[in-house]
């Protein structure tokens, strides 16, 4: 496995002294500027089952961070309390925190609109707007009321680069966004989401529903989005979690086992289960 080490990684190395070993998880303090901070989450869809149970999560500024673990475990319901997505649905119960820095605002307890304003989000399957690709990056920014046509310009053509797309769609801006491949439509909605500047990225299972190219480009886009834009994104390939992420989070139903940074936890495992789970033991 070929875990990527970034430069400034080594401030997160684990030691006995910012690291802490509760019963059978083990929790990386890390050592860097955190953009946001999971406090003893608890999460229940409305039908009672408890999806998320007491979580404790750093998200280290302008870092990617993958969370990992079988099928069940919790990882796209926690992904999701970060936009407070499930809110759209009746009886969800939360307990607990995530905390917003600098602000220090719990989003659990902001208004979910104005949460889902705040923290960008791209899925499984490409969901461009039925627009063109110019309107589907501006979409956001005309919402907040940027109706400047040369600031607009500015903005969606800053964002199409930074979705490592704008080379390949300069010249068609006004076409459909359904013109596209389906990796440029993927990378399109990360544009959209990026021209908002969202504070935490969320990107759940980004390159699931894409072929090895397209998953290729997804990957050195968020490669390149290292150190602009701090990003949680779910995984199911451990392959891609050691290639993009600098830090890593096993879950198994519900908890989170073990957090570290990524070559770490690939390479030294400090919990069996965790061992178990990346070596192909279980899972
Ligand atoms: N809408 C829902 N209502 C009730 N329970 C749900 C709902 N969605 C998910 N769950 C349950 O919550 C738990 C966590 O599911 P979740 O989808 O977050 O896991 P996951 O790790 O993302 O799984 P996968 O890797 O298969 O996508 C599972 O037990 C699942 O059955």
């Amino acid at each position: 496995m070929n875990a990527k080490v970034s430069p400034d990684m080594s401030q997160a190395v684990m030691t006995q002294t910012n690291a802490e070993k509760t019963q059978d998880r083990w929790y990386l303090q890390p050592d860097a500027p955190l953009r946001a901070r999971v406090d003893n989450l608890k999460f229940w869809y409305g039908d009672g089952t408890q999806a998320i149970d007491d979580i404790n999560l750093p998200l280290v500024d302008k870092k990617v961070t993958s969370l990992i673990g079988p099928s069940g475990c919790g990882k796209s319901t926690l992904l999701r309390c970060f936009n407070r997505m499930h809110d759209l649905y009746k009886g969800v119960r939360y307990s607990g925190a995530i905390n917003l820095y600098p602000e220090n605002e719990n989003l659990i307890e902001l208004d979910p609109s104005v949460v889902r304003m705040r923290i960008g989000m791209v899925f499984q399957k490409p969901n461009p707007f039925p627009k063109s690709i110019y309107d589907n990056v501006a979409a956001g920014l005309k919402i907040r009321g940027i109706r400047n046509r040369t600031q607009l310009d500015e903005i969606v053509e800053t964002s199409l680069q930074q979705a490592a797309l704008w080379d390949e769609v300069k010249d068609r801006l006004h076409q459909s966004a359904f013109s596209l491949s389906g990796g440029q439509q993927q990378r399109l909605c990360i544009a959209r989401a990026l021209a908002v500047q969202p504070e935490v990225l969320l990107l759940d299972e980004p390159t699931s529903a894409l072929d090895p190219i397209a998953t290729a480009k997804v990957e050195d886009l968020i490669d390149q989005l290292n150190g602009k834009v701090t990003i949680l994104i779910v995984t199911h390939n451990m392959q891609q979690a050691a290639r993009v992420s600098h830090y890593s989070a096993y879950m198994y139903l519900g908890k989170l086992v073990e957090y570290n940074d990524t070559h770490e936890l690939f390479t030294r495992p400090k919990c069996q289960r965790t061992e178990d789970y990346i070596t192909g033991r279980f899972g």
